[in-house]
Parts: structure tokens; sequence; C-alpha cells
């Protein structure tokens, strides 16, 4: 792992009105690491990763991507920026009047000066990437099972050939069969792509298959980021009855089977 982080937050504060979600909070983020981002309900996780994109303005600290403060920027400049971060968002919906090859062209016939026929061939592609058949390209939302609409929101959330993919809980909703196959594509595409992750999730299994570290929030912090071993190993109650309690013990045990699977 690099030492030099591709995202630096720093002292961040957020607050609506009177309630305070965030306060001196700090966090690393490597180039092509998978990080997990967990924490209770309410801690601010998507919040944090709406105010690393830019969707959130903090009320204190500062938050360095690719070494630039976004903040600083005119708004142009910015939007470049902006251009190498894909985000799936937890109801990433896909437009419905469109087919899935017409939703991951929009962003390319509008940031990458595509025409249409060129944008909605690379939309295919892209498509292809995320494990997608062919014959889904032509395919509206409502005609395709729950997994591959997230399928094909992460193919949108690509198109831009972003270096930084930021997921909102991306297994929520899909059941266990798909939420695995999920959790590979994503290993997958780090490692074909380069890509760096910060991956939102209350999913221990994802956590289990595809995170290099974990941090977790609590008392509006990062109380910890670190390997999941060193995460679980923490004395925090929370974090005991998270990675202890039956569920917690369900994703070791299975994390095993799949290792000794592998092994032979
Ligand atoms: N735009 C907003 N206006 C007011 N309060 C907000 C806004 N966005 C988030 N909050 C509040 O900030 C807190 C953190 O929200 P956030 O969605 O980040 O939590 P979370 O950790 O992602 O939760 P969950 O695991 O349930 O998705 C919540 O109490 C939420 O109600």
């Amino acid at each position: 792992m690099s030492d030099h982080p591709i995202i630096q937050v720093r002292g961040l504060g957020n607050r609506f009105g009177s309630h305070v979600v965030h306060e001196n909070l700090s966090l690393d983020l490597y180039p092509r690491e998978i990080l997990g981002v967990v924490g209770g309900s309410g801690t601010g996780k998507s919040v944090l990763l709406r105010s690393i994109v830019g969707l959130n303005p903090p009320s204190g600290g500062r938050i360095t991507v690719f070494g630039q403060d976004l903040t600083e920027l005119p708004a142009s400049e910015r939007s470049r920026y902006e251009q190498r971060f894909g985000v799936l968002f937890q109801n990433g919906a896909l437009f419905t009047s469109l087919t899935l090859e017409q939703n991951i062209a929009l962003p390319l016939i509008e940031h990458a000066s595509l025409n249409r026929r060129e944008a909605e061939e690379l939309a295919r592609m892209k498509l292809a990437l995320t494990g997608l058949p062919v014959n889904a390209a032509k395919k509206y939302p409502s005609e395709l099972s729950g997994g591959m609409v997230k399928r094909a929101a992460l193919a949108r959330s690509l198109a831009l050939d972003p270096e930084i993919l930021f997921l909102d809980e991306p297994t929520a909703g899909l059941d266990p069969i798909g939420a695995a196959a999920f959790d590979e594509l994503i290993v997958t595409l780090r490692d074909a792509l380069g890509l760096t992750v910060f991956l939102v999730t209350h999913d221990l299994d994802t956590l289990y298959t595809t995170c290099d570290r974990v941090a977790v929030l609590s008392q509006r912090k990062v109380l910890v980021a670190d390997t999941l071993d060193r995460v679980a190993g923490n004395e925090d109650a929370w974090i005991q009855a998270y990675f202890h309690g039956p569920r917690g013990r369900a994703a070791v045990a299975a994390r095993h089977q799949h290792t000794e699977q592998e092994r032979g």
C-alpha cells in the first residue's frame, strides 16, 4: 500500500441544525485499497461519503482528494476532479424510461463529448464489464432483477473511468448469492482497473470478502481504521457486538470455509 493517501479527511465537522453528526473526524484512503466504512445506523456513513464527493458541504475541517482541497477550486475545475469519482448511491436508481445502454451513455454524452452511437457502444462495454449479458443493454430497468439493476448502476458509475469508486450499501436488498457475486465483482474490478474503493456497508460478509481495511464510525468520528483482524480485536462495545455477535461469528465461519475450499 502506498504511503500517500488519495483522500485525506482532517478534523471534519458535519451538523444539521443542532444535530452534530461528525466532530473532528479524520480518515485516510490509500490508492487501490478497498476501505469498508461501518458503524451504527445514523453514525454518518452516508454523510461522510457525500462530504467527500462534494454533495454535503461540511461545517468544519478539510478534505483533500488527489492532494487538492476541492472547495478551493472554481466550479469548472472542481467538476474535472469530480469526474474522477464514480458513485453508486444506496438508492442509485436508473432512469426507468431509458434502456440500460441509454442510461450509461448519458454521462458519456454529457461529460466525454461522445455522440450517441459512440456513447452507447462504450456503454455496452461497461455493462459487459459488470458481468451483464449482451442482451441486457436494450432492456429497461423494470425488466431486470435487483442484482442486474445494481450491476447496471455500477456500470454507470464506471462510465467515465473513475479512479475512486464510492459505494453506499451496494449489496443492500440483494439475496445472499447475488450479494456474494457482487462482492466478488468489486474485488475483480479493483484488481482489473486499479480502482480505489470507499465502501459503506452493514454487510459483514462483504467486509470479510472484499475489504483491505475497515473504518468504524462511532461517537461522531472514526474510532478505528485498520485491518479487519485488528478492528475486530478492539474493545469498544459496539465493535464487540458487531463483530462477535451471532452474525459476526457466522461471517467469520463462512470466510474460513471459503478459504479452506480455495486451498482444496
Ligand atoms: N440533509 C440532511 N438534513 C438533516 N439531517 C440529515 C441530513 N442528512 C443526514 N442527516 C442526519 O445525519 C445523520 C447521519 O445520517 P447518515 O445517513 O449519514 O447515517 P448512516 O450512518 O449512513 O446511517 P444508515 O446506516 O442508517 O444508512 C442521521 O441522523 C440523519 O438523519
